[in-house]
């Protein structure tokens, strides 16, 4: 895992991560929406092959044309920073690294905190849709959600970390509706508020809303803060996965303890963990020294 480093662009590229935020800030501004879409693609990269972009290839049979993958968002923005520092600096700075630095400036737009990402990561030659199959997936139970981030060197405050990056951004119906309709044989999931089931059944139609797009953290969507967790204990998670965070015990602490419930030497202060947890993610299973390439342009192999 080693290899990254802080910095290390410097010698070669020295404006490689402004270009980087400079772009992600313009696009960001004009759609708001994109910095979840970022930090996601960069989660489901570092899932599949290592955080290796080999998510942005396009093509027939790619990573991209996994059902995972298909509500991806923003590889315009990664494409347009690649452009850019190309042309500062040809052949340099790769686009695992883009993708790595654009996650972050995504959160700090998002109002989280900052923190430094050791670089020096190279794309990956392999990307094949068969390959995702090691996602979480919204139905996992707290024990296999633990299970699949263990097999990446994540510990259980890093996945209760890590899915706080679902204070932004939102999900379309299908990956919840069950929860609204048919949960039980007696209908919804009692863990869900009585009054935000209302809600939540009006903005998803049991026959019609599957695509309907609803915010993973309710009122605070476009912002990076603790309200996701809030909205655990209050009954207002979204995702199954979501809410079982709260409903077993293990993880149920670092909740409280994002939440200030637990003080003293258990309280923990989220954003500045989420970069803490996010340098771990973005270092599983990379290239480096002379494995792999530097892309010329990030959706294709050289
Ligand atoms: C147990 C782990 C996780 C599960 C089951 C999960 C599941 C999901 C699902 C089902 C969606 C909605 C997708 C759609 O409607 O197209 C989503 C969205 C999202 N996820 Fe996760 N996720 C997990 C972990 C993470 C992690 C670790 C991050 C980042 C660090 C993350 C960031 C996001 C973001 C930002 C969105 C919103 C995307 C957008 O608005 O375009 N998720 N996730
Ligand atoms: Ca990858
Ligand atoms: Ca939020």
């Amino acid at each position: 895992q080693g290899g990254s480093r802080v910095g290390f662009y410097l010698g070669t590229c020295p404006r490689a991560e402004s270009i980087v935020r400079s772009t992600v800030e313009s696009h960001v501004n004009s759609d708001p929406t994109l910095a979840a879409g970022l930090l996601r693609m960069h989660f489901h990269d570092c899932f599949v092959q290592g955080c290796d972009a080999s998510v942005l290839i396009a093509g027939a049979g790619t990573e991209r044309t996994a059902i995972p993958n298909l509500s991806l968002r923003g590889f315009e923005v990664i494409d347009d920073a690649k452009a850019k520092v190309e042309a500062a600096c040809p052949g340099v700075v790769s686009c695992a690294d883009i993708l790595a630095l654009a996650a972050r400036d995504s959160v700090v737009l998002s109002g989280g905190l900052s923190w430094q990402v050791p670089t020096g990561r190279r794309d990956g030659r392999v990307s094949q849709a068969s390959d995702v199959n090691n996602l979480p997936a919204p139905f996992d139970s707290v024990d296999v959600q633990k299970q699949k981030f263990a097999a990446k060197g994540l510990n259980t405050q890093d996945l209760v970390t890590l899915v706080g990056g679902h204070t932004i951004g939102t999900t379309a119906c299908q990956f919840f509706s069950n929860r609204l309709y048919n949960f039980t044989s007696n209908g919804p999931d009692p863990s869900i508020d009585a009054s935000f089931l209302l809600q939540l059944q009006a903005l998803c139609p049991q026959n019609s809303g599957a695509s309907n797009r609803i915010a993973l953290d309710t009122a605070s969507q476009n912002r990076f803060d603790t309200s996701y967790y809030a909205n655990l204990r209050n009954g207002r998670g979204i995702l199954q996965s979501d809410q079982a965070l709260w409903n077993d015990a293990s993880t149920k602490t670092y909740v409280q303890r994002y939440l200030g419930l637990l003080r003293g030497l258990l309280g923990l202060t989220f954003n500045a963990e989420f970069g803490r947890s996010m340098v771990k993610m973005s270092n599983i299973d990379l290239k480096t020294g002379s494995d792999g390439e530097i892309r010329k342009i990030c959706s294709a192999f050289n």
